[in-house]
């Protein structure tokens, strides 16, 4: 069992400039959570939920249309709808079409499902449930394309979705970014338990769950966590992201995070995407043999790789997508600055900070994406991917 006694009230974290910003971040994220946690159970257990294909082939579900709708409704609530502005990776083009008559039916009962249980986080609910009309125009007010000044959201509804229909890990990504700077960063992950035991099952987060209910070990209780942080705070924090119907009361505890203190690749451990079509496994294997890297890689769906480096979970995250695949700010804003106020490191691989000013694309961006717990072991990490870079077929 766990001792609690270092978990403290969520109030003392709160710094004023984004106080207000930051408590309904963290009660959207928590509220999405639950959503995303219903659906992907009766995907998995009942296998009674759509998974559509994107134009691009990839796969987009009714928990990604419903969490967008759902945080856009509790932002705009919150600080006014002139006052919201959303960059957002859903849109409405599949919904609008007669024949998704029915996906959207099931859409706005997730929305409004979710909606009546967000009392539980002090997060009044729409006086009368929101109709499609409404919901249509929630998830199309996410519309902002970003840009070097003033202040928007950037949103991943759900991140990994790939990960979220195989039942495994996924995350909600919800950031700030103010004249280019991300100011403030929550990462949802439903299927990280605040233990790491989960880490010990490579790959293979559905073999964790049932061999732990199997094994009767009882520390699995299915929970998931909260992450956050505030830039410049020098503090990233942890909740658990807690059951809507356990009678619990806002607000909720939280716990500091910080990066892992190794700084010896020899004893590191890192991280990359699942999909070899997201990052190129072969060039992170040669380059985890040239700095003696000895553990396995872990191989985790979605933003939840940059939730395990905060959480000190593992040590380096990387990622190499294709030549011309440009990568979108909701993939990295919130994890960037978690990360970043944990105590780590997350640059490209020419040494430069994620540039989140330019649009929805992380424009410029020199090779790949690297992460780590330091900046000892960045150095080194950075000093072996330009030793591997051009003999490498990338
Ligand atoms: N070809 C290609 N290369 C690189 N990245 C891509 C590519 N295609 C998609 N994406 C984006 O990757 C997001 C998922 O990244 P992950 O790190 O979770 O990858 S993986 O699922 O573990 O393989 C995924 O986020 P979601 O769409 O939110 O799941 C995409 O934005
Ligand atoms: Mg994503
Ligand atoms: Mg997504
Ligand atoms: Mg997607």
């Amino acid at each position: 069992m766990e001792k609690r006694s270092n978990w403290v009230p969520i109030e003392s974290d709160l710094d004023e400039k984004y106080a207000k910003e930051l408590e309904v971040a963290v009660k959207a994220v928590h509220v999405a959570c639950l959503l995303c946690q219903k659906v992907q159970e009766n995907l998995i257990f009942n296998g009674n939920e759509d998974v559509q294909a994107k134009d691009d082939n990839s796969p987009v579900t009714i928990a990604d249309w419903s969490v967008q709708a759902t945080v856009s409704w509790i932002l705009s609530e919150a600080f006014g709808p002139e006052n919201v502005s959303i960059v957002a990776e859903e849109d409405i083009s599949a919904l609008s079409k007669p024949t998704a008559a029915n996906l959207l039916s099931s859409i706005v009962t997730t929305v409004n499902n979710s909606l009546s249980t967000a009392a539980t986080f002090n997060i009044q609910p729409p006086p009368t449930p929101l109709n499609p009309t409404q919901v249509l125009e929630s998830i199309s007010r996410c519309n902002s394309t970003g840009g070097p000044t003033g202040r928007f959201w950037v949103l991943d509804p759900v991140d990994g979705t790939l990960g979220f229909v195989r039942g495994d890990q996924y995350a909600i990504a919800l950031a700030l970014i103010e004249n280019g700077q991300v100011v403030l960063g929550v990462l949802g992950c439903p299927n990280y338990p605040v233990n790491k035991e989960w880490l010990n099952y490579q790959n293979g987060y559905r073999r964790m769950v049932s061999r732990l209910s199997k094994s009767g070990l009882g520390s699995w209780d299915g929970k998931g966590c909260v992450l956050y942080a505030e830039k410049g705070s020098k503090k990233a924090w942890m909740q658990p992201l807690v059951n809507g119907d356990e009678g619990f009361v806002w607000p909720n505890s939280a716990r500091r995070v910080t990066v892992s203190s190794i700084d010896n690749p020899v004893l590191a451990t890192f991280c990359e995407p699942v999909e070899k079509a997201n990052s190129s496994h072969s060039f992170t294997q040669g380059l985890a043999h040239s700095v003696g890297l000895r553990n396995e890689p872990l191989r985790v769906y979605s933003m939840v790789k940059y939730a395990a480096i905060a959480r000190g979970d593992a040590e380096i995250f990387m990622k190499f997508a294709r030549a011309g695949y440009k990568e979108k700010i909701w993939d990295h804003a919130a994890g960037v600055v978690i990360i970043e106020e944990a105590g780590g490191v997350v640059t490209d691989a020419g040494g430069r900070r994620l540039d989140f000013s330019k649009g929805m694309y992380l424009q410029g961006l020199d090779r790949g994406i690297i992460a780590c717990a330091g900046a000892s072991l960045h150095e080194k990490i950075m000093r072996a991917v330009d030793a591997s870079w051009n003999s490498s077929s990338l």
